[in-house]
């Protein structure tokens, strides 16, 4: 009898993955998981060697740093080349950890203080292209899709503090690379099924026996044309760094890739692994993706609620214009990270439209582990769904209903332990050896772009449309392990005062 014979699920999920595999390739299998949590319970078994959990507890055991856990193949079959060593696709627990804890320099306080430079410059760039393609915008301005603007602006920020050098995305005119958000998503709509595949294991094996090497010959042109754009880029941001090594300190550009190049240098010596130019370029690549999809998406979701809630939407512009006298004072620091109401909205945005809505695997090692008091052995795949943990009514209660007050002690409904009881239950950055490093620069970034655009401009819906949402109004993504989305169409209007 097979030792997870007894956990609830469909039939044909328990025999076969090929269900999740479907779902998979649909785009909507975080979809199909939280109606099978709805269905049997908060433990499921959508595939045959696959245990998944709705609840607190599972979610803290199985993302903890103490875990006796590792990430499944998954991540190896996420994997582009062989040759291409990132930190996201390293399966084994020390050697993730020792590659880590390189990358987790490029994240040091030094690194993010000139990043909120970079921001605010993008940022006022996109206002500007705004009020000059609407001659000043007094008037609302013509429809945005901000799903779009904000992959453009967020790539943009990310190339200056990555590699040194803007994309331009957000330029008008003609760019080839603007196709590059899209063409990435589609790219990880086609190769994203695969890494669901029943067949894992064996794509592992077959991954460097010609298989990366078919994948790479049906990649769009434009995948080939990122990836020079990106080589390219790096070389000469590598130039730049050696020209400038004489310089003092202060002088040199001190962007997140100054401090990873500087890792090369420090060696064994210093507690580090070795670390060579290919990593160096494997890590920029990997921030580029992992940084510019999540926060685009978490932006264009936060737009749409607040374009379709005028009392939330009221509360945060009175609370940003209360704490800023103009629109230049917004900036990063105390005053920016105080604004409560501010941050709760993007809470409550990352908990109903997580970054990534399905689980992050993880396989249970030698001697197995112990979740909601049941033991599951050596090669079992477990782990929570955002998706469904956000959705959770035994938490939230009013689950469907989006409303950041949830998240703010107010000393007469909302106590302390009722806020540390929703965070229990809320990883939006995971937890872990795998815990999103960029967290402080996300929130930073997000902050920043909210607090300046809402500022500087009214918001409002495009009339009639809800392009992005659901039925119940709710905003909708599709599931590559990145994300896809449309809209929302919103218009802008400058503030007279601002
Ligand atoms: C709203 C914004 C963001 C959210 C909610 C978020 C969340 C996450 C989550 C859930 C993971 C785990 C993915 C997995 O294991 O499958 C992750 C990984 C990662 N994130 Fe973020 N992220 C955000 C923005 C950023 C930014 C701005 C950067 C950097 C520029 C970044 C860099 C990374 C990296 C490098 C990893 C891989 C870590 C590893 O493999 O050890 N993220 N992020």
């Amino acid at each position: 009898i097979h030792p997870l014979a007894s956990v609830p699920g469909p039939f044909w999920a328990r025999a076969s993955g090929i269900p999740s595999w479907y779902h998979a390739k649909g785009g909507i299998r975080h979809i199909w998981l939280l109606q099978l949590f709805r269905k049997y319970g908060n433990i499921i078994r959508p595939a045959p060697n696959l245990v998944l959990f709705c609840d607190p507890e599972a979610d803290k055991v199985i993302y903890s740093n103490k875990s006796n856990v590792r990430r499944s193949d998954f991540y190896r079959v996420l994997k582009r080349k062989e040759d291409e060593n990132m930190p996201l696709n390293i399966v084994d627990v020390s050697e993730h950890a020792a590659r880590r804890k390189l990358l987790n320099l490029a994240f040091i306080e030094k690194s993010l203080r000139p990043a909120s430079r970079f921001i605010i410059m993008h940022v006022d760039r996109w206002h500007q292209i705004i009020l000059d393609e609407d001659d000043g915008a007094d008037n609302w301005t013509r429809p945005r899709d901000l799903a779009s603007n904000f992959d453009e602006l967020v790539f943009d920020i990310l190339g200056d503090i990555c590699f040194g050098k803007s994309f331009d995305l957000k330029e008008p005119g003609d760019n080839p690379m603007k196709a590059i958000p899209h063409t990435l998503t589609e790219y990880m709509r086609f190769y994203y099924p695969f890494c669901r595949s029943p067949f894992l294991s064996l794509l592992s094996w077959i991954k460097p026996r010609g298989f990366d090497w078919l994948i790479n010959f049906v990649a769009p042109p434009l995948v080939h044309q990122y990836n020079k754009f990106v080589h390219n880029t790096i070389g000469n941001r590598i130039a730049l760094q050696k020209d400038q090594e004489d310089l003092p300190e202060e002088e040199r550009r001190q962007d997140m890739f100054y401090f990873l190049y500087e890792a090369i240098n420090l060696g064994r010596s210093s507690g580090f692994i070795t670390y060579n130019e290919g990593d160096l370029r494997a890590d920029c690549g990997l921030l580029m993706i992992a940084g510019s999809d999540k926060t685009s998406l978490t932006l264009s979701s936060l737009f749409f609620y607040l374009s379709g809630n005028p009392i939330v939407y009221r509360k945060l512009v009175d609370e940003i214009r209360a704490t800023f006298d103009s629109v230049q004072d917004v900036a990063y620091g105390p005053k920016l990270t105080g604004c409560i109401y501010l941050r709760a909205c993007i809470d409550e945005v990352m908990r109903l439209t997580p970054v990534i809505p399905c689980e992050p695997p993880r396989q249970v090692l030698a001697g197995g582990i112990e979740i909601m008091r049941t033991h599951y052995v050596a090669g079992t795949t477990v782990g929570t769904v955002p998706w469904a943990n956000g959705r959770n009514e035994e938490v939230y209660g009013d689950a469907s209903v989006f409303r950041p007050e949830r998240w703010i002690v107010d000393k007469i409904s909302v106590t302390e332990e009722e806020v540390a009881r929703l965070k229990a239950n809320f990883r939006p950055f995971l937890s872990g050896p795998g815990v999103c490093p960029g967290k402080n620069l996300a929130l930073m970034e997000m902050m920043i772009i909210v607090s300046r655009t809402l500022h500087r401009f009214e918001l409002r819906r495009v009339p009639g449309s809800n392009r992005g949402g659901d039925d119940d109004y709710h905003y909708q993504l599709e599931d590559v392990y990145v994300t896809a989305r449309q809209g929302p169409d919103v218009q802008f209007r400058r503030r007279r005062e601002s």
